[in-house]
């Protein structure tokens, strides 16, 4: 059920998986790139589910579909690197958002390796490159906790957000 802000409908009604994706839609958020390597191979896939969590560790949390290609390498490999994007990678975005081969994903930019070896976009707005420290499933997807154990923050450039299922550079970056 869809109540309008105006609305004086019961607030426990049950919410429909259409209607809750509709109203996910209106939560704009970063659009981030995360890449894994090791024992269980390069993968990468984008993610608007990622926030902070605590900064002692220091920790951000990212949700993957457990019924996603690329799961069984994050779990193997068990380190990662969130890649905040920048304006001009909405086609990246897509390609690591889609059905596209692995290889392909990869071959369209520069990565490099820090401490985990999980690949570093090079170019993103910032890339906090983390081990897993914890994983809880929720339903269709696992909540991955993420340690940091290095960080790149580029300190020019733009954002990019993904609101109303469409993407909306951000022109102005406060420095890290
Ligand atoms: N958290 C996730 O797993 C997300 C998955 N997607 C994938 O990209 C496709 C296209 O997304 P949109 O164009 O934004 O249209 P959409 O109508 O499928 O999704 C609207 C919003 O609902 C949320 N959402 C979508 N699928 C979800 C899921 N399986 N679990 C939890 N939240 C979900 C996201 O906030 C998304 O922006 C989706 O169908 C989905 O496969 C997109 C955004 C987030
Ligand atoms: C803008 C955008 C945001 C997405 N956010 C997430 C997310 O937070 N978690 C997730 O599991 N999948 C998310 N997806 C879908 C994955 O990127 C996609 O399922 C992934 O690339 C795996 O696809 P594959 O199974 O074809 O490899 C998102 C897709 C797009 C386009």
């Amino acid at each position: 059920m869809i109540m309008s802000h105006t609305a004086l409908s019961s607030a426990f009604s049950r919410v429909e998986k259409q209607d809750f994706r509709n109203a996910m839609a209106r939560l704009g958020a970063a659009v981030n790139i995360i890449t894994t390597d090791g024992p269980g191979g390069r993968a990468g896939f984008t993610a608007s589910a990622v926030c902070s969590v605590t900064d002692s560790p220091p920790t951000l949390l990212v949700c993957l579909n457990r019924s996603a290609s690329v799961w069984p390498a994050f779990m193997q490999n068990q380190v990662l690197c969130v890649n905040t994007l920048a304006a001009e990678h909405e086609a990246l975005s897509n390609l690591f958002g889609g059905k596209t081969p692995m290889a392909e994903r990869f071959i369209a930019a520069d990565w490099a390796t820090l401490a985990t070896g999980a690949p570093i976009l090079n170019g993103a707005a910032v890339s906090f490159d983390c081990r897993i420290s914890q994983t809880v499933s929720v339903g269709t997807h696992d909540i991955l906790f993420c340690e940091a154990q290095a960080l790149v923050c580029n300190q020019q450039g733009s954002g990019l957000i993904y609101f109303d299922r469409g993407y909306h550079p951000l022109l102005r970056q406060e420095a890290c």
